[in-house]
């Protein structure tokens, strides 16, 4: 079963803004660009909200690859391990996602798929915690699934949709 943060903290708006801070090597831009947003369309296909990508003011969510201590508090563990992790909704660092840079991303099968991780990490930042359904997106441990069939589990999509 899904679940929320205590408090249930969600976003009090529909359009949302979003930020890329910082690239991986394992990846071209363009293809780090594609993944996020469909990560964002993921969500986007089974609520009202909606995803805007800004490039000079701050945003709601700000995404970022990051390796070991990174400011904020909570330092990556070199490859292996915590892949990424995300803020629930709130001001400020809430919402952010950030990406663990010492793991090899990528964009098929082999190595860590970008495109899952971050539709994970987006339901962080939406109001989603981990749910115990082995199969959803949202259960803690990753595990690959082909991106192209890729469709969001309903305990997943039941979760979202109580919150908006
Ligand atoms: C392969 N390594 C894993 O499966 C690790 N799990 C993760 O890195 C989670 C993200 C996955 C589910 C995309 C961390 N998390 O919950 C972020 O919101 C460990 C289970 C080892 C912690
Ligand atoms: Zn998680």
């Amino acid at each position: 079963e899904y679940q929320t943060f205590a408090g249930s903290p969600k976003w009090e708006k529909t359009d949302l803004t979003y930020k890329i801070l910082s690239y991986t090597s394992d990846l071209p831009i363009r293809k780090v660009n594609d993944a996020i947003k469909r990560a964002f369309r993921v969500w986007s296909d089974v609520t009202p909200l909606r995803f805007r990508r800004v490039y000079l003011r701050q945003a709601d969510i700000e995404i970022k690859f990051a390796r070991r201590e990174h400011g904020d508090g909570f330092p990556f563990d070199g490859k292996g391990g915590t892949l990424a992790h995300a803020f629930p909704p709130g001001e400020g660092r809430g919402g952010d996602a950030h990406f663990d840079n010492d793991e090899k991303w990528s964009d098929v099968d082999q190595d860590i798929n970008l495109f899952l991780v971050a539709a994970h990490e987006f339901g962080h930042s939406l109001g989603l915690d981990h749910s115990n359904v082995s199969g959803a997106l949202m259960y803690p441990t990753y595990s690959y699934q082909n991106p192209e069939t890729f469709k969001l589990p309903a305990d997943d999509r039941r979760g979202i949709q109580k919150l908006y």
